[in-house]
């Protein structure tokens, strides 16, 4: 079996060039029959490689051809305009999506067995006029499917989240019987298939304080959570829930269950990243493609300056790279 791995190096402005440039040579010291291949503008990693020291040679990738022994490969996707590391510029905001897009079509052609996302910044490519609320989302609709379950995952913890990039004050009417046992579904079956699990176990948490109190501190547990969990539990889907969200995440529960369905964004991710920031991995389930990213953003406050810490980047590639080896196992059989 041979793999191929995608990185995009994401944001050119944040930290997401540096930490894919320094994962990639450990990577291709650690799994010398894996393909790495990084996205992004040729001429901006080799000056940004510079800036950090580091002395790597890179060349343009050629599917057609074998890797190269010596030098990383590129997929050149040319800047939109030059870029200096903590300067944002919407001028890259197209740059930014067109190698997603080369990432994606590259994957759906089979090219990449997986593809591994380095940091955006959302607000820029919203500036440049264009809607986007982030890869989660991007994917879903590139890839045309319906529904996609962002959950991010470490050694600790994994949080997948019925709602992804929303405002605060539509999560609740986001929040239905069809969308909550979807994304039970995805989960499950993602669990199952994709983690190995053979009967994982969920377990959702409330919206409202204390689960809403029977009602008194809001209904969406009454109306809308405890029906979809009951649904999946029909579905012989192992879950339980809407617990209250402010004590699900102590040992007793968290040590007796694969996984927590958060309601919203910060209801589960700052728990997550409380326990484990920097060496989670985010990764979208219900993808026809592998798709991992980093836990944290594009940290322009530090960026060029060499203090980025690469070990998500890390992560997240070895965990694509083992969901690539389940997936072609599983074709296999
Ligand atoms: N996968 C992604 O594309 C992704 C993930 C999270 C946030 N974002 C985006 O990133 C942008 C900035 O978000 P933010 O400021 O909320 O979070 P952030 O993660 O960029 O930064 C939060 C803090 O953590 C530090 N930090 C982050 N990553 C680090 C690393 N690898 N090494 C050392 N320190 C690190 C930063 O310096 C900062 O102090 C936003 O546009 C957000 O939407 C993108
Ligand atoms: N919600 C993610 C986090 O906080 O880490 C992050 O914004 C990245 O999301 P996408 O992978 O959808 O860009």
């Amino acid at each position: 079996m041979s793999l191929t791995l995608a990185i995009t190096c994401g944001e050119p402005a944040g930290i997401g060039p540096e930490i894919s440039l320094r994962a990639v040579e450990v990577l291709r010291a650690a799994y010398p029959d894996v393909r790495f291949v990084l996205i992004a503008d040729r001429g901006m990693l080799t000056v940004r490689a510079r800036r950090l020291g580091l002395s790597l040679r890179l060349s343009d990738y050629q599917p057609q051809q074998a890797a190269s022994l010596e030098s990383i490969e590129v997929l050149h996707q040319p800047l939109g305009t030059s870029c200096q590391p903590g300067q944002l510029n919407p001028a890259n905001a197209r740059y930014v999506l067109q190698s997603l897009d080369a990432a994606i079509q590259g994957a759906q052609a089979g090219r990449f067995s997986a593809i591994v996302t380095a940091p955006i910044q959302k607000s820029v490519i919203n500036e440049a006029g264009i809607k986007f609320s982030g890869h989660t989302e991007y994917l879903a609709q590139q890839c045309k499917v319906k529904r996609v379950v962002m959950m991010l995952a470490s050694e600790q913890l994994k949080v997948a989240l019925a709602t992804t990039h929303l405002a605060l004050k539509e999560v609740p009417n986001a929040l239905t019987y069809d969308s909550i046992l979807d994304t039970l579904r995805i989960l499950h079956n993602s669990l199952r298939q994709q983690f190995a699990l053979r009967k994982p176990r969920i377990i959702v948490t409330g919206l409202n304080p204390h689960a809403g109190e029977d009602g008194y501190l809001g209904r969406e547990e009454i109306d809308v959570i405890r029906p979809a969990v009951k649904a999946a539990q029909a579905e012989d889907i192992q879950v339980l829930g809407p617990l209250p969200a402010d004590t699900v995440f102590t040992p007793k529960y968290t040590e007796t269950c694969d996984a927590v369905l958060a309601m919203y964004h910060d209801q589960g991710l700052p728990v997550l990243k409380y326990a484990s920031f920097g060496q989670a991995v985010n990764i979208t389930l219900g993808l026809p493609i592998i798709r991992t990213s980093v836990d944290h953003g594009t940290a322009l406050d530090i960026a060029g300056s060499g203090k980025a810490d690469h070990s998500s980047m890390l992560a997240a590639a070895e965990l694509a790279l083992k969901l690539a080896q389940n997936k072609f196992a599983q074709q296999a059989e």
